[in-house]
């Protein structure tokens, strides 16, 4: 039988260098590989045409892999290339640099064959393999760094409080744990201590809610640990401030720290989930050597401080760039763009605006980052009333609308984008998918986003979003990420579907004249029914619709006009942590049936080409696609071709 990589050979006259590699095929197959190596050698030496010298560098490429000559195998590839570029010698010499290690070159080749010839199935499964190897060696690598990093911190702590600074480090962030008696009374009398030396700390509170040991599961609990949040201020770029949450179960600790402020500081683990943000066993580590005492609140809060001042290292300046990049934009924005000081952001005092936001005592009384007038009539009599509910509609199973914003602020809010649409500044992409929104701290509205988050967006997603059998995805929240996204029929004109990195997404129409754009819901992520349609939602100026980010869903193609929504992504590190937040991700229940053509994916998806046609802008995605995972597929599922 013909080997795939001998197409190339046939148009040429047979010469003898086709019965050695028959030999040496026929070696191969009985797992003589120094036998089968020598037979292609010779095919090499006596092969007439280029092409026929290419069909023995493969084979000998496909040997070298499998008697582990790496090096050698990448080699007789790159000859065969040399020869002239096909899919087949990518392919050889992509399998090759996988197994080296060489993850990126790999990549280009296994890319490049996939473009030259889609049809090619092992350059499909040589990327299925090289994306699991990658995500291995990402997981090898962290672990390694952190025995590392306990290691160091074993030279200059007893072992047991090492022990408690790992287990701090991994566990859930609010795990249930006994909390010691007379705590609240102990952390107040710290927090008087350290008020003055930052912008703001709020009295203990008790978490939210906790993750059960016993269920992995979120709840809501009233005997968790004790949290606090401080805002402290650092050298530039941090001088109007860093929200971070301490929980304390115990008067000296360690505590679990989280830092609820967008972007990166030398605080959180480099490998921190990006919402997650939870500090790193350097961090302790830094502690452990300033004090005796070095976990204590004011050990810790003082830490916090020294870690947000230049101490002059590379590994200070690189984690701080997210900061610096962000602090330069509204700097810029906020001094020559005076004309977007309207209103209702021009007295936002932004050295103590986040602290405001954060310290606040709720719920519902509005600050003055988010007066009475901000709120939709409607909403603030729910408020008054004690009874959100009533001012909310469900538009399908597990989605939600409501009126959130007055039509003046959404109006002085479409006003605030467009002046820094204006300003021409360069803004931070909300995501990969979106080339014309932009995140909303990067105008300075940070604080804003967490006053409306702690006052109306965590009680009204309490209120929809109550247990489940997994737990519940409502149980607090404790950071946010909000952006705005546009879209026109000559810049981003739709949103492929897909499910948010965000536990609960409120999403508010903010203008402008629009035809089509509707935001289509399917089903939960992992569910039987994830590719299911449920709902075409059309929404309206001022409008706010609200959905576990786990729901699948995407927006149409506009037909006409723009549309400007305000996405607010809510993160609760109790829910984020359980493990009936990940159950879905890990587990995906076989499909019930085809999928409905509104819910699939071409990012996404490995049979979007069944159900819709890969069109210009959007070909390079094909053979991307990972869902529904293999053991999922809807019977009868065919990958594209
Ligand atoms: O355009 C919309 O309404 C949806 C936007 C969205 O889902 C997202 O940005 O994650
Ligand atoms: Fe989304």
């Amino acid at each position: 039988m013909m080997d795939w990589f001998r197409g190339g050979a046939k148009a040429d006259e047979s010469d003898a260098s086709d019965d050695l590699l028959k030999q040496g095929d026929k070696e191969r197959d009985a797992g003589d590989l120094t036998a089968a190596l020598h037979f292609y050698g010779k095919a090499l030496a006596v092969a007439g045409s280029p092409d026929k010298r290419k069909a023995a560098l493969l084979a000998q490429s496909r040997t070298y892999v499998l008697n582990g000559d790496l090096t050698e195998a990448e080699e007789a590839a790159t000859r065969a290339l040399d020869l002239g570029v096909c899919a087949p010698s990518l392919v050889r010499r992509g399998c090759a640099r996988r197994k080296l290690g060489h993850f990126g070159a790999a990549y280009e080749d296994l890319r490049r064959a996939a473009q030259l010839d889609p049809q090619n199935r092992e350059a499909r499964d040589e990327i299925r393999r090289l994306h699991a190897a990658a995500q291995r060696r990402q997981k090898f690598e962290a672990e390694a760094q952190r025995d590392a990093e306990a290691e160091q911190l074993r030279a200059s702590l007893p072992g047991d409080l090492v022990d408690a600074v790992i287990a701090s480090c991994r566990e859930p962030f609010y795990a249930e744990a006994s909390v010691a008696p007379g705590l609240g009374y102990e952390l107040n009398a710290a927090i008087a201590r350290v008020q003055g030396s930052v912008l703001a700390i709020t009295p203990p509170r008790r978490c939210p809610g906790v993750n059960l040991s016993t269920t992995g599961k979120a709840v809501r609990d009233g005997k968790a640990p004790f949290y606090v949040d401080v805002v402290v201020r650092g050298d530039r770029p941090y001088e109007a401030g860093v929200w971070f949450r301490l929980v304390y179960a115990s008067r000296e600790g360690p505590p679990r720290i989280r830092q609820a402020s967008l972007g990166r500081t030398i605080v959180v683990d480099d490998d921190a989930d990006h919402h997650g943000r939870r500090a790193g066993l350097q961090f302790y580590a830094l502690l452990a050597s300033r004090s005796d005492e070095p976990f204590g609140l004011e050990a810790v809060v003082e830490g916090l401080r020294a870690a947000l001042e230049d101490d002059g290292s590379d590994r200070w300046r690189h984690a701080a760039s997210d900061h610096s990049r962000r602090r330069r934009v509204i700097d810029a924005y906020r001094n020559e763009w005076p004309a977007h000081k309207i209103g209702l952001f021009g007295d936002i005092d932004e050295a103590s605006a986040l602290a405001t936001a954060v310290s606040t005592p709720g719920p519902f009384a509005p600050p003055v980052l988010l007066p009475k007038s901000a709120l939709a009539p409607r909403l603030v009599e729910a408020i008054e009333a004690g009874d959100l509910r009533r001012c909310v509609e469900e538009v399908c199973e597990g989605v939600y609308a409501f009126d959130l914003f007055s039509a003046e602020f959404t109006t002085a809010l479409l006003a605030e984008v467009d002046y820094f649409y204006a300003s021409k500044l360069p803004a931070a992409r909300p995501n990969s998918m979106n080339n014309y929104g932009i995140i909303v701290n990067d105008i300075g509205l940070e604080p804003l986003m967490v006053a409306l988050q702690r006052l109306v967006l965590l009680p009204l997603a309490r209120e929809l979003f109550s247990s489940s059998d997994r737990g519940d995805p409502a149980t607090g929240f404790d950071s946010t990420h909000a952006f705005v996204v546009k879209y026109r029929a000559d810049e981003d004109s739709h949103l492929d579907v897909h499910t948010d990195d965000s536990d609960v997404t409120f999403n508010v129409c903010l203008g402008r004249d629009f035809e089509g754009c509707g935001l289509v819901f399917c089903g939960m992520i992992g569910a039987a029914d994830h590719r299911c349609h449920k709902h075409t939602y059309h929404h309206r100026v001022g409008a706010c619709v609200v959905h576990l980010g786990a729901r699948r869903h995407g927006a149409d193609h506009i037909t006409s006009g723009e549309r400007l929504n305000l996405v607010i992504w809510n993160h609760g590190l109790a829910w984020r942590e359980s493990e009936g937040a990940m159950a879905h991700q890990m587990a995906y229940e076989k499909e019930g049936g085809p999928p409905d053509p509104r819910c699939v994916s071409y990012t996404h998806d490995r049979d979007y080409g069944s159900f819709k046609p890969y069109t210009a802008g959007i070909v390079d995605f094909k053979h991307r696609g990972w869902c529904p995972p293999q053991g999922a597929e809807y019977n009868g599922f065919r990958a594209d071709e």
